[in-house]
């Protein structure tokens, strides 16, 4: 469905630049021209027709590679605007036709996306055909749903990874985010999420790639297709290769084929963001390029509001309910970096991964102590899982707090009682790790699913000195207490 002309028009460098360039040969009614090129931006100029209003998206009628479509991000005068280009230019040139689309971008929505990966304009990026032109689409931008209209649940979602599900419980309907520094685990926590969710859950699964590595990609399309749900899913990418008006706008494309899915056929979405703070990264690119002045840590100073304007439409309504799981990388491991957080400021779950544990091996290395979640409530998960969870956080915290004593001085030197809490401390964590579907080839531990009550009942045992004398090795990567039982009693017998 490309639409490509023929028309190249040939502008002339030497020609004075503020005048309007030569009409472009062929260029039928196209109102407007290209008048200046700048990477990504591009300017335009309607002499006689009236300017397109802001977020509308322009078509370029150009003989490049690909449909080229940008976004009006601001009138300069009477006749001129300047958009975000969603391709790549390279090859524009000044001159060249191009003509209002009559609205916002606009993504497929529907069955026809379900087993589909697709890019920001919703163009087939798979080996598949291309899109069928009656299609029914959808404007990128609207507002979230209306107050009245929210309801968001209170339900716990299971997910059989113990320390998720102890100490930072996922919500049916809610949001919850990985946050973490490069290569702590947060996209094979988000892949085991999807390897556990997604075949359980009945309903559809979005998945949006948002400036990551083609390669992850192709990964996730391979597993998605290895458990069988493909044909409910639909895939979304403006990877990390891509310009950034792709990469900011992605996010949207994918969010509006999940809105269509909750309100057109009342079904429940999942929808998976890898990586939000991509998209924060490409509005702050899309901000330099179009001149506007940045403000702290360079971000663009629309941070808080773009990052609303994607998470608020995230939002379950009486009919359907959407569930959204979302990576964030945190820059240089700073957790106040401005982008980080504000986004920590609209999640039901927070889910903080940890460089020092991730070091020691303690995959999933989730931090017990900085990972939160609204669920954690008597009122929500029972006063027996509220209080279990606290415990758990005392223990691990006070083993930190005499971390540097034991370091200095050795256990020894610790009174019998905090000696025992380090004991259990240590298992605790220990307890915590659990080997995953998805890492099981590099691994070689297969993966395993706990359910919660085995957690519980994991930790409940612990913190009563169950296991204060069995090998705290075979605590590692184990699922439920029992296993760790018996792995302690093959090994004394070895
Ligand atoms: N649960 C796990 N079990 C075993 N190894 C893991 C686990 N999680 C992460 N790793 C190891 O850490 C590496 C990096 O993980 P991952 O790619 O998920 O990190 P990331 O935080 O998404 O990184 P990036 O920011 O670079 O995308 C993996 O290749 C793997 O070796």
């Amino acid at each position: 469905m490309s639409f490509q002309t023929s028309a190249q028009p040939s502008a002339d460098p030497s020609a004075d630049p503020s005048a309007d360039p030569p009409a472009a040969p062929e260029s039928g009614s196209a109102p407007g021209r290209v008048v200046a090129v700048r990477g990504s931006v591009i300017d335009i100029r309607f002499p006689d027709a009236p300017l397109p209003p802001l977020f509308d998206a322009v078509e370029i009628l150009w003989d490049g590679p690909e449909r080229l479509v940008a976004e009006v991000q601001g009138h300069l005068d009477a006749a001129t605007l300047r958009a975000i280009a969603l391709q790549g230019t390279s090859g524009l040139r000044r001159g060249t036709p191009a003509r209002p689309t009559g609205g916002p971008l606009t993504a497929p929505v529907g069955d026809a996306v379900l087993g589909r990966l697709i890019d920001v304009m919703g163009q087939a990026r798979d080996d598949g055909p291309e899109m069928p032109p009656d299609t029914p689409r959808a404007p990128i931008h609207r507002p979230p749903p209306p107050l009245a209209r929210r309801s968001p649940r209170r339900d716990m979602m299971e997910t059989g990874i113990k320390v998720i599900d102890l100490l930072s419980p996922l919500a049916r309907g809610g949001k919850a985010a990985m946050f973490g520094g490069a290569g702590v685990g947060k996209t094979v926590l988000v892949m085991e999420l999807i390897r556990k969710m997604v075949e359980r859950h009945t309903g559809i699964s979005v998945f949006a790639g948002i400036g990551e590595r083609s390669r992850e990609g192709q990964e996730l399309w391979e597993e998605m297709q290895r458990s069988g749900v493909l044909d409910r899913t639909a895939l979304v990418f403006g990877q990390m290769n891509e310009p950034p008006g792709a990469r900011w706008r992605v996010g949207l494309t994918a969010l509006t084929i999940a809105e269509h899915f909750r309100d057109e056929a009342r079904r429940d979405v999942l929808l998976l963001m890898d990586n939000v703070f991509r998209f924060v990264q490409a509005g702050a690119e899309v901000s330099g390029l179009l001149g506007r002045l940045p403000s702290r840590v360079g971000y663009q100073p629309t941070l808080a509001s773009e990052i609303a304007e994607l998470e608020e439409r995230i939002a379950s309504t009486p009919g359907a309910v959407v569930t959204a799981i979302q990576a964030v990388y945190v820059p240089a491991d700073d957790f106040t970096d401005p982008a980080v957080a504000e986004l920590f400021s609209h999640l039901d779950s927070s889910i903080v991964l940890s460089r020092a544990m991730a070091a020691e091996g303690l995959y999933p290395a989730v931090d017990p102590l900085s990972s939160t979640s609204s669920l954690l409530d008597p009122l929500v998960v029972g006063e027996a899982h509220y209080r279990l969870a606290e415990e758990v956080r005392k223990t691990i915290a006070h083993y930190r707090e005499l971390q540097d004593v034991i370091a200095l001085l050795g256990m020894e030197e610790l009174s019998a009682a905090d000696r025992l809490a380090v004991r259990r401390a240590r298992r605790l964590q220990r307890f915590l790790t659990q080997p995953f579907l998805v890492t099981e080839a590099f691994t070689g531990h297969g993966g395993v699913s706990v359910p919660l009550e085995e957690t519980l009942k994991g930790c409940r045992a612990i913190l009563d000195g169950e296991g204060d004398d069995w090998a705290e090795s075979s605590y590692f990567m184990t699922g439920t207490l029992d296993q760790v039982r018996e792995r302690d009693r093959a090994g004394r017998e070895e």
